[in-house]
């Protein structure tokens, strides 16, 4: 049975603007919630929470798509969904009693009026106002007031309660205290519930989610974040929680990130597309993060390799696998370096976002990474996979060890987790695999949060160089010659510029000849170091990328003829079929029943054939050989759902059809509407 209690399924809502013209204020904005949640809606002024809300309500239509509450279609206003507005809007002619009165007997008429009188006095001394219940709203404060206006909503017992900024216009003490109310009121009697707020702290508080919008125009959701405090809740022990300020930075990212992407839309707006001759697009904005393996882009840019191929770019060193993501989901990022999983979890809308398709034309590297683990584990005996698995089964700690990795679609994830399962230790059972960010790694072993990580260079010789780490394993000794970065633009993007996307994937892929010959390697390291790259001594970069290896040895390479079925630097399906597998084992998405058309409209191999013809480069295709992995297992790209059943531990249960537009088998309007 479906635990989904409200479904706002797709919704966009156009209105007519000033000049008479459409403007789609709120686009496919989909979102499902149980019975008992309580969900905030947060976002920069004028993003179209208010639509959404009023949407809920009845009070407004959606231009497409619908809301079904408990399986019914709803568009009318009803009292199922109580609205609780800023401005409280009682009748000033009437007492409290009287105004919470009003709505009961209205809506109760057919209890008998004590039972009717007994409901009323209950809400009453629910908001605690029972020593007002006789005063008239000029005799009462804002807060009493708009503490009347939940009564008044709670008392019809709704199924849905709707806030929109209910305390924004109270003093700061007051709004504390009614937080503090609601919050009492919703955890005790189970209360659904969707609010409005600007205020980060209030969301965090009161919400089982946060719901994130984007900027409109064609505002969506943008990010949901669950908010895993402890219930019931207290303000003091909420905001001391371990985890208040990750989630309260999650969120305050977010809106720093919708304020940039504002500010930037304004100056596009003065720095339209610049084209030339056949390329559409000169002026480009790439994200990468600042890895040793970033080096083709580095190349690129300092070898004027994209001002060759007629293009002006705009480096831009992003703080997180997780930013660089939005960049390039929200438009701010043209193209992006990327780990090789997340053009897919981009497309899949993985971590419950919507779905934006992403192109791959060209992996960039491979190898480059190894799993450190702390010189603390050493020194009581850890030394290989099989005593870290006697050490962790005699862990006594209240908690779970925990090893870092930098993104959940990274390559770093997913072979951290195969070396962890083929030892026989289950991820998320007996160790916590969590994200950090690559430059973190170090500093989070060093404060003992982490046991260990699996990350790429510079960060594992700088963990062995600071003697606070060991290389326990490196990528060679689990999949020799594996994807590593691959270049993603979104799949607009590349129909809207496809002459700029080829001149894109010419300028790196002759970047990345450059990046592999050893001899080539100092003199890239030096160009990596400089501030506005890595900003990091070259001695920490050479030893992972020009050698001599001090860390066992750790291959990275960036040009063709490397990995063991000869494709290259050409996006691969066998691999990124792999990927896929990969993530539906470990939860982190369906897998598609539809897995060969989400492959096929993921990788742009006809952009890097062209750009491999323009550069004389031969082109190997890819055969139907299995992928051999390090510890004897194989993957045969044919029979997918067959190996996904077969690997250890695996979440995987049954493939879910994808769409691209609605993602995994949404339930439609359609099905439930009446
Ligand atoms: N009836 C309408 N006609 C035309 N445009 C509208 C209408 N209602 C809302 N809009 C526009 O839709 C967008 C979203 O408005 P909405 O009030 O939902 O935003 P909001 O996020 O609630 O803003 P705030 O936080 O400032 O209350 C805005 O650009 C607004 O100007």
């Amino acid at each position: 049975m479906s635990t989904t209690f409200l479904e706002i399924d797709h919704v966009s809502r156009v209105f007519k603007n000033d000049k008479g013209l459409p403007f789609v204020a709120i686009k496919d904005v989909y979102f499902e919630m149980k019975e008992g949640e309580f969900v905030s809606i947060i976002g920069h002024s004028g993003c179209g929470k208010s639509t959404v809300l009023n949407i809920l309500s009845g009070l407004d239509r959606a231009s497409e798509g619908g809301i079904v509450l408990e399986g019914r279609e709803v568009r009318e206003p009803g009292p199922d969904r109580m609205l609780v507005f800023q401005n409280h809007s009682l009748l000033p002619w009437l007492t409290v009693r009287q105004n919470i009165g009003l709505a009961v007997n209205r809506v109760m008429r057919q209890l008998p009026k004590q039972e009717r009188n007994r409901i009323i006095q209950e809400n009453i001394d629910l908001v605690g106002l029972s020593h007002a219940a006789d005063k008239y709203p000029r005799e009462i404060s804002g807060g009493m007031k708009q503490r009347v206006g939940i009564a008044r909503a709670l008392a019809i017992k709704p199924k849905i309660l709707l806030l929109d900024e209910p305390f924004g216009a109270l003093d700061a003490l007051t709004r504390g205290r009614l937080q503090e109310k609601l919050m009492q009121i919703c955890d005790e009697h189970k209360i659904s519930a969707v609010m409005i707020t600007h205020d980060v702290d209030e969301a965090l508080l009161l919400s089982d989610r946060v719901v994130m919008m984007t900027n409109g125009p064609e505002a969506k959701i943008g990010q949901v974040l669950t908010v895993d405090l402890p219930h019931p809740r207290k303000r003091l022990e909420t905001v001391n929680h371990p985890n208040y300020y990750r989630l309260r930075g999650e969120v305050v990212n977010f809106l720093d990130r919708q304020k940039q992407i504002k500010l930037d839309r304004l100056k596009m707006k003065s720095n339209a597309v610049i084209s030339m001759g056949s390329i559409e697009k000169t002026n480009l904005t790439i994200g990468y993060i600042p890895l040793t393996d970033c080096a083709p882009f580095v190349v690129a840019q300092e070898k004027g390799l994209f001002a060759k191929y007629g293009l002006d770019v705009t480096l831009s060193k992003e703080t997180s696998w997780n930013d660089l993501a939005e960049g390039i989901r929200e438009g701010r990022l043209d193209a992006a370096q990327m780990v090789t999983g997340l053009p897919l979890a981009i497309t899949l809308g993985m971590g419950n976002k919507i779905p934006v398709p992403v192109v791959t034309s060209l992996t960039l590297s491979r190898n480059g990474n190894a799993i450190t683990l702390s010189k603390k584990l050493q020194e009581t005996g850890v030394h290989d996979l099989a005593s870290l698995k006697t050490y962790i089964d005699s862990c006594q700690d209240a908690y779970n060890p925990a090893l870092g990795m930098v993104h959940h679609a990274s390559m770093h994830n997913f072979m951290l987790r195969h070396w962890l399962a083929s030892g026989g230790i289950q991820p998320d059972q007996d160790v916590d695999v969590i994200v950090i960010p690559p430059p973190q790694m170090v500093s989070n072993l060093m404060a003992n949060n982490i046991i260990g990580y699996c990350v790429g260079e510079p960060w594992n010789v700088r963990a062995v160089d600071s003697n606070v780490g060991f290389v326990v394993a490196t990528d060679l000794d689990i999949w020799r010659g594996h994807p590593e970065k691959v270049l993603g633009v979104r799949k607009e993007w590349a129909e809207q510029y496809p002459h700029t996307h080829l001149a894109l994937v010419k300028a790196l892929l002759e970047a990345a000849q450059f990046c592999e010959p050893l001899e080539n390697r100092d003199e890239i390291v030096l160009m990596l170091s400089q501030p506005q790259y890595l900003n990091l001594s070259p001695v920490y970069i050479r030893p992972g990328f020009a050698g001599p290896y001090r860390v066992n040895t750790m291959e990275a390479k960036y040009y063709k003829d490397f990995c063991q079925f000869g494709v290259g630097n050409m996006p691969s399906r066998k691999e990124q079929l792999w990927i896929l597998t990969q993530m539906a084992r470990w939860g982190l998405v369906n897998f598609p029943e539809n897995h060969a058309e989400v492959i096929y409209n993921l990788l742009a191999t006809d952009v890097y054939h062209q750009a491999a013809k323009e550069l004389n480069i031969e082109v190997t295709e890819e055969d139907r050989e299995a992928i051999a992995l390090a510890d004897g297992s194989t993957f045969d790209a044919n029979d997918p759902i067959a190996a996904l059943s077969a690997m250890p531990y695996s979440q995987f249960t049954e493939p879910v059809h994808f769409d691209s537009v609605k993602g995994f088998a949404s339930k439609k309007v359609a099905t439930a509407r009446h």
